[in-house]
């Protein structure tokens, strides 16, 4: 019995995560649980699971829940976060939380030799280095939940890493492939939060749009597989069938294909290296789909995958400054501040204006990640 520590519960990752659980409670025991205000979301998750402690952003969220739960421990904020994480009795951290938030609390359950699954790819493009250090020095698994990072870990599986040549990171396209820059201007919050194929949170989908989510995904790649930058490559890939590829020395390709469901590389990353059943997903059926498609990107149609690689290639606390600035970004677009267009311009500002520091430690990371926020939420007030 693995006993799990989730934080994000109540979002599109952790509802997932607890539905494998939930499948395999033989296995897996929901230790202690965090989420951040949403507490209807929250009650029946607590009673289900009775988990021994939950961290809920503050007081006034513990406040609310409090009066309906029993035997539970509340905990607040970051130190409720990290307490959870290092906690003696946390086997597996399962970091689901939307936002860079989850930084210290990774880092300190690595020190404390716990073994993750990753969601939470703003950790690694805000201080991948931090992170990825930890994680060597203290021999812990690391395992990747993002659907095309599983798909490269599965490719990367028993090769020599030493013999490959790139990495092929597919994109959807998002919500707004088929329009033009110009059809971009008017369009609206609702329409932004429609994916073409995946069901997720308010924040990522609208960085699926942007296509800043594959620019978030590039970087953690480059973090999670030690890949160069120049050797990670992005395509168009409607379907969202072939989940990401790895090409090798001899030209070979090997891709890993399924339906769109986010349960597989949960499951996979809580059960690896063995394969279980996993009933409630749909079988892939390449005949019914009957073809997929393929397209060049195009950087000038997507700015923010553009910035993302530059700021990976700079390095430092570049991505520190393009995770904070579309973390701002993306929540005054949700909340009906900016315009869907906005949302690039402004972080190309902030990036513009950021002079970047090599190999920041991570007092560093926690003050240029707060000031790129409070520059960003001053280009509207
Ligand atoms: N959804 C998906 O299919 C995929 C998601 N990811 C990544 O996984 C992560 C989660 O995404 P997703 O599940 O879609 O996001 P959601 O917005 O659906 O959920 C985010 C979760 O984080 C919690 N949270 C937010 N702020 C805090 C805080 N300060 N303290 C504690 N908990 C907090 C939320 O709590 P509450 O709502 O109660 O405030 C919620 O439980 C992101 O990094 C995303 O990029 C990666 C691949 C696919
Ligand atoms: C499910 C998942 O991993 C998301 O990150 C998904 O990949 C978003 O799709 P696109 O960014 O390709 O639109
Ligand atoms: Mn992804």
């Amino acid at each position: 019995m693995k006993k799990i520590t989730l934080l994000g519960a109540t979002g599109s990752i952790g509802i997932q995560t607890l539905d494998v659980m939930r499948e395999y409670n033989d296995k897996f025991q929901l230790y202690a649980l965090a989420f951040g205000s949403n507490v209807q979301q929250a009650i029946p998750i607590i009673k289900e699971f009775s988990p021994k402690k939950v961290v809920v952003k503050d007081e006034k969220v513990k406040q609310e829940l409090i009066g309906h739960i029993d035997h539970t421990k509340v905990l607040v904020g970051h130190e409720g976060l990290i307490e959870v994480s290092k906690d003696d009795e946390t086997d597996i951290l399962v970091n689901a939380v939307m936002g860079s938030v989850g930084l210290k609390a990774t880092l300190h359950a690595i020190q404390q030799g716990k073994h993750i699954a990753i969601a939470n790819k703003e950790t690694l493009v805000t201080a991948g280095h931090l992170v990825m250090d930890e994680v060597k020095k203290h021999q812990v698994s690391f395992l990747p939940v993002d659907s095309e990072h599983s798909a490269i870990f599965q490719c990367l599986n028993g090769e020599n890493k030493d013999q490959v040549n790139k990495i092929i990171l597919t994109a959807s396209g998002g919500s707004f492939r088929d329009k033009s820059r110009r059809e971009l201007e008017g369009v609206t919050v609702t329409d932004a939060l429609k994916h073409p194929n995946w069901s997720m949170g308010a924040k990522i989908t609208v960085d699926s749009a942007t296509m800043m989510n594959k620019g978030l995904e590039v970087i953690e790649a480059h973090w999670l597989f030690d890949v160069p930058y120049s050797q990670i490559d992005v395509v168009l890939h409607k379907e969202s069938v072939i989940h990401s590829m790895v090409e090798f020395s001899d030209s070979c390709v090997i891709a890993q294909l399924g339906t769109p469901d986010m349960k597989v590389p949960i499951q996979y990353a809580l059960t690896y290296p063995d394969r279980l059943d996993l009933p409630q997903t749909k079988k892939l059926n390449l005949v019914d789909i009957g073809q997929l498609n393929f397209n060049k990107m195009d950087f000038n149609r997507f700015p923010c995958l553009k910035m993302a690689f530059d700021a990976g290639r700079e390095g430092g606390t570049m991505t520190t400054v393009l995770n904070a600035a579309n973390e701002v970004c993306v929540d005054l677009f949700l909340n009906g501040k900016i315009s869907f267009l906005a949302i690039e311009s402004m972080i190309e500002r902030a990036l513009n204006q950021h002079k970047v520091i090599k190999t920041p430690d991570l007092e560093t990371i926690l003050e240029v990640d707060q000031q790129t926020r409070k520059l960003v939420q001053s280009y509207v007030d």
